[in-house]
């Protein structure tokens, strides 16, 4: 050993020295401070990772010391012995001192020793026979070096020690190397760890990032795949790892994909032979560089689209699709209209959420069921309507809440609308009027993917798929910061537009399917229009959409049938508001919508002679919202009471 180090050592021990006689160490005798069973393994439990990870070094150290009079023993940064492997007989007289597992050897209790000084001193060193404090321990030499987490905190020491006449100082070079070894190991595995979490937080990204992406190294392997890529692909994501580009791409559009050099477009044609359902115009190249610049890996990523070009690229998927017809009661014999519900069926299946903007009245709701029966989800589709909600109830009403939430709370709890339409279809019509608060609660959801009921800690998983509908238009919202823009673009995967009855090519067919259903109603072979009423029809401009024109030929067709015995309406069975200033009536649902649901309910009445449970059958509502509407219309109650005197 150099002179310089044995100098440093020695200066080491005087200064144990004297710190042992500070603390009141007797050399004559110990008193020894023992660990219970349970302590002894709470703190093994606390250095678990140290113990797992340096098996190995610690195995290979054993091996070398096994035929010779040494042991070897780790304690923890308090001195405390937590193993010891060795061999009889020294391991005997070792025992004799407490030089085992469980007692403790920090210097406070045993004075100067290779343990309890290493920890003190935080650094190697080595006890030899008579350097010991205490001379019980004079029989022993000793060898210990700290040993240290990854991030500096010291945990402890690991020692050889024998019998003071096996002493050789080249052991300590030996302790030394094994220490830092267990170091070395330590600190592989946390990178090990480290790298383990950055994957799956990688993972868990590039899964949710909405956009496809595909990474592949420098040979073209795919290395990494989300599943919205691996669609495109047309395989599983796990099937696609391990694949070369080539199998989508021709060769040259592999090697310009692998030879780029920085972010730049291609525009690779997926093979004709891939079993892949999307095609994609362009894609995004970007490399991604290691520290010495190579290109290792290349991501890839579509070029997003713009929606114009979404929607023809979704039109030209030769996807079975699935018309509106007549059968399902829906109308849809107009260019626009049908482009909508073409554009519906083809992304029903997914699990995108849609959009659906419409003035009032267009069928927004229709639609929306449209998409949830050919969606093949099995739950059920669940309607919400936000405007018909108080501001205070909605979270409720979307989450649910736990019992005694708050005042007023069911005493057994309340399931919300997400947990309703677990695998099923969620509609959230009149989203425009959620408030700011009640969209970044939806928010939540929709990211997550889980609900929390009100008064809850736990989240649910919740598999729904969301339609959402408005009369508003929600960009202008977002813009004037009523309406989130990050919901808003959650929200608007796919965007249905439904075009204003007046802009419909179809007006009449639609007609023609009201009536046939009054006259279902109203017990008649049929129930036509006569010239100058579909003219007057032709050439209103339908503010209230088709709910509109519905509520009108029910009005007409029961004032032909009931009132004139007839069942060809004219003119004069239409009434038509004003047009002046009947947008504004129209949107508040209030005047010319109130009339003529009265006069409707009326005749519902009157037909039925007063009972409600017919009346609302016949009007195509429920009991409830009939009794309701009778506590709004009171002439109308008074009719029926005079109904059911006659
Ligand atoms: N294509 C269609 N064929 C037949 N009936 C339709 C069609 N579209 C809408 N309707 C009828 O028109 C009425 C209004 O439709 P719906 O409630 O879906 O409109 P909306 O756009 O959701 O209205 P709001 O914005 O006021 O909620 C309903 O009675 C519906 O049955």
């Amino acid at each position: 050993m150099q002179f310089s180090k044995i100098k440093e050592e020695t200066i080491s021990l005087i200064r144990s020295w004297d710190r042992s006689k500070s603390f009141g160490v007797d050399p004559l005798y110990v008193d020894n401070d023992l660990l219970t069973g349970g302590e002894l393994e709470d703190r093994k439990d606390r250095l678990h990772d140290l113990f797992h990870t340096s098996s190995s070094v610690l195995d290979n150290l054993y091996k070398q010391l096994k035929d010779t009079p040494f042991m070897i023993l780790i304690s923890d940064a308090d001195g405390y012995i937590l193993k010891s492997w060795g061999n009889s007989p020294f391991i005997d007289r070792a025992r004799k001192v407490w030089l085992d597992a469980g007692a403790n050897w920090h210097e406070k209790v045993k004075g100067t020793n290779a343990i309890g000084t290493a920890l003190v001193e935080k650094k190697p060193i080595s006890v030899v026979g008579e350097q010991h404090y205490c001379q019980e321990n004079h029989f022993l030499c000793c060898y210990a070096a700290p040993l240290y987490s990854p991030t500096g905190e010291l945990l402890g020491v690991l020692d050889v020690s024998g019998d003071v006449r096996h002493h050789q100082a080249h052991t300590m070079g030996m302790v030394i190397a094994a220490a830092q070894a267990c170091q070395a190991h330590l600190l592989l595995e946390s990178a090990k760890r480290e790298l383990t979490l950055c994957i799956q937080e990688t993972d868990t990204i590039i899964d949710g990032y909405g956009q496809p992406l595909i990474s592949v190294d420098r040979d073209g392997m795919i290395t990494r795949i989300n599943q919205d890529a691996a669609r495109i692909l047309g395989l599983p994501s796990e099937k696609c790892i391990g694949q070369h580009l080539s199998r989508w791409f021709s060769q040259k559009d592999t090697d310009e994909i692998l030879s780029a050099k920085g972010p730049s477009f291609v525009e690779p044609k997926l093979k004709a032979d891939s079993s892949g359902g999307e095609k994609i115009k362009k894609w995004i190249v970007r490399p991604v560089r290691d520290q010495r610049d190579r290109v290792i890996r290349t991501v890839l990523s579509p070029k997003p689209l713009e929606r114009k070009e979404q929607i023809q690229k979704v039109n030209v998927q030769e996807v079975k699709e699935q018309s509106p017809t007549r059968e399902s009661g829906i109308i849809c014999n107009c260019p626009k209209a049908k482009e909508v519900f073409r554009l519906a069926s083809v992304v029903a299946p997914t699990d995108a959420t849609i959009l659906i903007q419409g003035e009032t009245g267009t069928g927004k709701e229709v639609i929306a069921q449209s998409i949830h029966r050919t969606s093949g989800r099995s739950g059920p589709l669940v309607v919400v309507n936000c405007a018909a909600i108080p501001e205070s109830l909605i979270e409720s009403e979307l989450f649910g809440y736990e019992k005694g939430a708050f005042t007023g709370a069911k005493s057994e709890g309340h399931q919300g609308k997400f947990e309703a339409a677990d695998g099923g279809t969620l509609f959230l019509d009149e989203i425009g009027e959620l408030s700011l608060a009640s969209q970044a609660a939806l928010l939540r959801v929709l990211e997550e993917k889980r609900v929390t009921r009100i008064g809850s800690h736990r989240s649910k998983p919740v598999n729904v798929r969301i339609i959402a509908a408005t009369n508003r238009t929600l960009s202008k919202e977002v813009e004037e910061n009523r309406f989130r823009a990050d919901l808003y673009y959650r929200l608007c995967e796919i965007e249905l537009f439904l075009p204003p009855l007046r802009e419909r090519s179809d007006l009449f067919d639609l007609a023609e399917h009201f009536l046939g259903q009054m006259a279902k109603e109203l017990g008649v072979p049929h129930i036509s229009l006569d010239q100058v009423a579909r003219e007057k029809i032709a050439g209103y401009s339908w503010p209230g959409n088709i709910r509109e024109l519905r509520q009108v030929l029910r009005q007409a067709a029961y004032q032909a049938c009931l009132l004139r015995r007839t069942s060809t309406i004219t003119v004069q069975d239409i009434s038509l508001p004003r047009e002046k200033g009947l947008h504004s009536t129209i949107h508040s649902k209030s005047g010319f919508w109130n009339q003529q649901e009265e006069e409707t309910i009326k005749m519902a009445i009157q037909k039925t002679r007063g009972n409600l449970s017919e009346a609302a059958r016949l009007l195509g509502i429920s009991r409830t919202t009939l009794y309701r509407k009778l506590n709004q219309y009171p002439q109308v109650r008074e009719m029926r009471k005079r109904v059911l005197k006659s």
